[in-house]
Parts: structure tokens; C-alpha cells; sequence
């Protein structure tokens, strides 16, 4: 464990880092970041010994640093500075060797088994054992810096303070280095100390982080507390946004352009959609930002073509996205900028409608399948398979959306959807309830993100009061279009 106090220091006559004070646990990682020049190297500097302190104490194991000899500091404390001072000429096992310097007793020491052990482990761990006899100025910056992060290892002590670990690496090696030290930590119970520029890098593998501003301590904390866009835009002067990591509980940052490229104010129109017997497609000339349950990029993305595509009714796949994606090629459709939805409905008996609001317009398109539609609050009575897709609904905002609109706006339109279930008098054939919507229904919400941003989406909102009259009219259109349809 380190325990930092009230440390000030930097260079003769030049203080740079004042009033430090944080501690680190046996086993943990705490990340350092900063903007350039904020300290972030004089403090692991000052820490280490390498620049004295003016105020305040460093204790390592419950002792003051200052009460080891360079030696038994060397043996606690393992340091891999930004810039290497290591001669060029040495092979890549020499260069890992010279960690365990402070484990050797005299100039003619023997090499001892456990040396031998911790070079080779240090080796194998940061991937660098196949270059064992190659000279260090035959390898790449990457390479280089692996050999240095396996120097410090091969030191075996039980403080690692890191800067900037994984310079120079490409992200495969910077995920090998940064996993190898997560795991000697935990595993070995190291203490991680790591300057790191890349703060999405340091959220994923730290515990916690200091954030440094002109030398002094802006935050300290788990990364869900000091990586808050508001902060992070303060001391970088740099517009950020934060969002979740898709797999860990961990917030990742990403940058804002500072001018937004000007696009023109095109809008989506009822020409953008053309309906052919196997699909409805709407097209745009720019991606549309999309929440959606879709079959082919569901949830949060950009897209610039939507396809609700018409499957026959006994279409039952055990791959369905594998089928999709292989209708997508076929048929010359980009993969990676195509929502798609499937509906057993032909397409002819889709309904579009365009409805005008103040802040532009609003489209929807609904095809409505409602043969299998059920009560939600009784399906718990049904032992019934999912069936494809049935009343598939898609509305496209000629406006700006927040996220939390997005979102209301999926809410308002399926309350529409519900209504104008109601109205028709949609009924669940088991319950013989009204039904609430079919079993496997899908939502889309598009929208083209220009003009004035509408925070909320919910009923009585401008956005939202449109939903609800656009999805209820066109799902009751749709609605009629099918049982006219099965009725001749
Ligand atoms: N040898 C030196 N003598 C005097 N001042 C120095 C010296 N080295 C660095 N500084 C100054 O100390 C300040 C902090 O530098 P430091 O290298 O600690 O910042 P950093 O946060 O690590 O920056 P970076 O992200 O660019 O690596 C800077 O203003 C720098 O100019």
C-alpha cells in the first residue's frame, strides 16, 4: 500500500505538483490523467525519489520512503519512466535484466535462480521472450517499450508506478500490457500506479483515478466520479460526452467536434420511402440517428436506409440474423448502414402518412399484421412460440431528439399503437380481451437531428403530441388496410 500526504515538489527553484494526497491499495490500479503539462510525470517523479519533495511524505508499508536506501527502495518500488535512458546496444534480455539490479549484492553477484525466474516471466508476460537475443535498436517503438514494461516488472517489487505504459503500442499490445498489469495486480498483489493519456483505456483497467490540473488534484475517484463530461470539458477545454461501456459497468468518454459540420436542412419526405412487393425502404441522404427494436442493428445508431421486409407467413429460421445479413448482400443492401425489420404483412398494405409540427414534420409507416395480436397482461396464460414480427411501426422526427426524448418517444408511440388497437377493437383471441399489440411487434424512432434540440418526447410535448395523433391515425389506417385485405 502508498500512502501520499500533502506532497509538493518539482524541479530546483520550479514547484509544479502542490498539495498531492491519495492512497492506493495492495492489489489496486490507480490511473493519472491530466491535460499536457498538468504534472502528471513530475508527480510519479517526486514520488519515486527521482525529484525531491518540498512538503508533505510518502509511506510505503505504513514507512516513509525516505527511510529506505535506494536499494530497499528499489526492491518496493518499481518505476517506468516516460522517456528511457537505457543503452541501445544491449540485446532485449540484457535490457530486462537490468531490473533486477537492486536484487544483486555485489558488483561480481551471482545470477540466482529467482532472477533468472523473474526475467523470464517479465519476458513471457509482455510478449517480448521471442526477441530475447535481438538487439534493442532492431525493434520497433512498441517493441521497445514492451522490453522497458518487462524491465520494470522483472524488478519483482510490489509498487509499479508506470508512465504512460502503453506508448507507442498498437491496441492489441496496449490490451496485452494493461490485462498483464490488472492481473499481476490482482493475482500478486502489485500496487499500480499509471499515467495513461487515453482515459477510456483508463476507466476499463483502473480502480481509480486521479485527474491533475496545473499540478494540483482535481478529482480523485472511481472512474464513474472524476470521467463527468462537465469536468472533463473544464480541465481539457475540449467538449466531451460520456457513455456506457456495452459490456462493462465502466463510462467511456468521447470527443464532440468543436464545429458540428453544416449539413444542409435536408428533410425526410414520403419520397424517401419506396414500397416494392418484397420491401418498404426509406432512403436518406444522410444517416438518420435510430432507437429501434429492429431484426439488423437494433438499439442506438446512425443509419441512412431503413427496410421493413416482407417474409412469407411461414418463415421460421433458427438463424434469423444470419438469414438477414444474407438478404442484405444479395440484394446489394450495406450492412453496416441498414436497419432492417420483417413483417409476414405484403408490403401493399403499409400505411405512410406525413403529419406537419412546428418544429418540421413528423412521418410514420405502419404495417399492421394482427392475426396473432395478444392482451399483454394475460400472454403469462399462453404457452404460444414468438411469432415474426406483426404490427411494425416506424417514426421519422424532421427534428432534434435528446437522448431521453428518444426514448418517451418510443413510450408515446406505443401507447398510439395501443389506442388504435383499442379503437379497432383488436381483441386477443385466447383472453378475448382487447389486445395491447401482437407478440413480437417492433418500433423504430428516426430522427434527423437538426434544428433545436427537443429535450422531452413524452404525450404533451410538441414531438410527442404528433406521435401520438401520427401513430394512432396511421396504425388504425394500417389496421383497416389489413382486414380489408383479408376480408375480399
Ligand atoms: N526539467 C524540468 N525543469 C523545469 N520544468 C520542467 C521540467 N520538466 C518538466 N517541467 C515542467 O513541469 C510541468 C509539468 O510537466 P510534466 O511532464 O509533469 O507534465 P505531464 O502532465 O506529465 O505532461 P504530458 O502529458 O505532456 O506528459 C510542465 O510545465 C513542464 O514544462
Amino acid at each position: 500500500m502508498i500512502v501520499v500526504k500533502h506532497l509538493s515538489g518539482g524541479y530546483e527553484d520550479v514547484p509544479i505538483v502542490h498539495d498531492i494526497s491519495f492512497s492506493v491499495e495492495k492489489g489496486k490500479v490507480l490511473g493519472i490523467l491530466g491535460p499536457n503539462g498538468s504534472g502528471k510525470s513530475t508527480l510519479l517523479k517526486v514520488m519515486s525519489g527521482i525529484l525531491p519533495a518540498t512538503a508533505g511524505t510518502i509511506l510505503v508499508d505504513g514507512k516513509n520512503i525516505n527511510s529506505y536506501n535506494a536499494r530497499a527502495l528499489a526492491k518496493k518500488m518499481a518505476v517506468l519512466p516516460q522517456l528511457h535512458a537505457n543503452a541501445f546496444s544491449n540485446s532485449v534480455r540484457e535490457a530486462v535484466s537490468l531490473g533486477r539490479y537492486p536484487h544483486q549484492t555485489g558488483f561480481f553477484s551471482s545470477w540466482t535462480e529467482r532472477d533468472e525466474q523473474a526475467v523470464q516471466h517479465a519476458m513471457m508476460q509482455t510478449g517480448v521472450k521471442r526477441y530475447e537475443q535481438t538487439s534493442m535498436e532492431f525493434l520497433s517503438g512498441g517493441e521497445q517499450q514492451r522490453v522497458f514494461v518487462a524491465q520494470a516488472l522483472a524488478q519483482t517489487a510490489e509498487i509499479l508506478l508506470l508512465d504512460e505504459p502503453t506508448n507507442h503500442l498498437d491496441i492489441a499490445h496496449q490490451r496485452q500490457i494493461l490485462d498483464m498489469v490488472r492481473k499481476e495486480a490482482i493475482e500478486c498483489g502489485l500496487t499500480v500506479i499509471m499515467v495513461l493519456h487515453d482515459m477510456n483505456l483508463a476507466a476499463l483497467y483502473c480502480d481509480e483515478l486521479l485527474l491533475m490540473e496545473g499540478g494540483r488534484m482535481r478529482a480523485f475517484g472511481a472512474p464513474h466520479e472524476v470521467l463527468i463530461a462537465s469536468q472533463i470539458e473544464d480541465v481539457y477545454h475540449a467538449r466531451v460526452a460520456t457513455y456506457a461501456h456495452p459490456e462493462i459497468p465502466k463510462p467511456q468518454i468521447t470527443m464532440m467536434p468543436a464545429s458540428v459540420e453544416h449539413q444542409q436542412r435536408a428533410v425526410i419526405q414520403k419520397v424517401n420511402f419506396t414500397v416494392t412487393d418484397h420491401y418498404i425502404q426509406l432512403k436518406s441522404e444522410f444517416p438518420l440517428k435510430t432507437v429501434s427494436s429492429a431484426v439488423h442493428n437494433p438499439g442506438i445508431g446512425w443509419y441512412d436506409c431503413l427496410l421493413n421486409r416482407s417474409v412469407p407467413i411461414d418463415y421460421v429460421i433458427s438463424d434469423v440474423k444470419g438469414e438477414v445479413a444474407e438478404f442484405l448482400q444479395k440484394e446489394l443492401f450495406s450492412s453496416t448502414s441498414t436497419v432492417v425489420m420483417l413483417t409476414a404483412v405484403p408490403t401493399e398494405l403499409v400505411a405512410i402518412n406525413e403529419f406537419k409540427a412546428s418544429f418540421g414534420s413528423v412521418l410514420v409507416a405502419v404495417t399492421a399484421g394482427i392475426g396473432n395480436a395478444v392482451d399483454v397482461s394475460r400472454t403469462h396464460e399462453r404457452q404460444d412460440e414468438p411469432y415474426i414480427g406483426t404490427i411494425n411501426t416506424w417514426v421519422i422526427v424532421n427534428g432534434c431528439l435528446s437522448e431521453e426524448a428518444f426514448f418517451q418517444a418510443m413510450m408515446t408511440a406505443n401507447e398510439a399503437k395501443t389506442k388504435a388497437l383499442q379503437s379497432e377493437d383488436i381483441r386477443d383471441e385466447l383472453s378475448g380481451t382487447i389486445a395491447t399489440g401482437t407478440a413480437t411487434d417492433s418500433l423504430l424512432i428516426a430522427a434527423t437531428q437538426k434544428g433545436e434540440e427537443m429535450l422531452y418526447g413524452g404525450p404533451i410535448t410538441d414531438v410527442g403530441k404528433i406521435i401520438g395523433k401520427g401513430v394512432f391515425e396511421t396504425t388504425v389506417q394500417a389496421i383497416k388496410n389489413y382486414k380489408n385485405n383479408f376480408r375480399r
